[in-house]
């Protein structure tokens, strides 16, 4: 079983102005394909976001974040994905804004990344609960092989 982390990025949850019902969506969502260990809400502070990041890629073989890929002043999930990765992985981020168009043109302003740190797959959805429905149904499926392949499972990966 993949073992999962799930980090929420809202200064509103942060500070309990609001309930966040997107970290708990992706644990529902995630059933049969990983199993949640850590989870956890933070304000839109880079700082702060960047340890959490590097705490659980540590621990976890998948960090999902959802919030704060948009175009807020103090959206910085993006920019902090993109500062402790190893190598990007763009098809992922292509798949979800390019699925996500069929549902709302507003699919493009996130400006949501994808990548591994070590061992590590790290996935950023935005912050509804319904963007987080739409982006994390469309990559689901393909979870578990990146996660092997970043493993380095050595069996070969084309369709016959
Ligand atoms: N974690 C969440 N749980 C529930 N609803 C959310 C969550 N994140 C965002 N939303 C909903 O999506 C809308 C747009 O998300 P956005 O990230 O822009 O919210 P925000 O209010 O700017 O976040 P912040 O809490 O960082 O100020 C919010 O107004 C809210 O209705
Ligand atoms: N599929 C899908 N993608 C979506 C949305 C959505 O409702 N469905 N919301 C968009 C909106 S309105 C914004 S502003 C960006 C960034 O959201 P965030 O700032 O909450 O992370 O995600 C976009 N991606």
């Amino acid at each position: 079983m993949i073992n999962v982390a799930v980090l929420t990025l809202s200064d509103k949850g942060s500070k309990g102005q609001r309930q966040d019902k997107s970290g708990p969506l992706i644990s529902e969502m995630l059933k049969g394909v990983g199993e949640v260990k850590y989870y956890d809400i933070l304000p839109d502070e880079r700082d702060l976001i960047k340890n959490k990041l590097l705490e659980y890629a540590d621990k976890v073989d998948l960090i999902l974040t959802t919030g704060g890929t948009g175009l807020s002043p103090r959206d910085v999930t993006p920019d902090v994905t993109l500062e402790i990765i190893d190598r990007e992985i763009p098809g992922i981020a292509e798949t979800m804004r390019m699925e996500g168009l069929k549902k709302t043109r507003r699919s493009m302003l996130s400006r949501a990344v994808a990548g591994v740190k070590g061992q590590c797959l790290i996935i950023n959805l935005p912050g509804s609960p319904t963007a987080v429905k739409e982006n994390l149904e469309v990559i689901l499926d393909v979870i578990a092989h990146a996660i092997e392949k970043i493993k380095g499972d050595p069996t070969e990966c084309a369709r016959q």
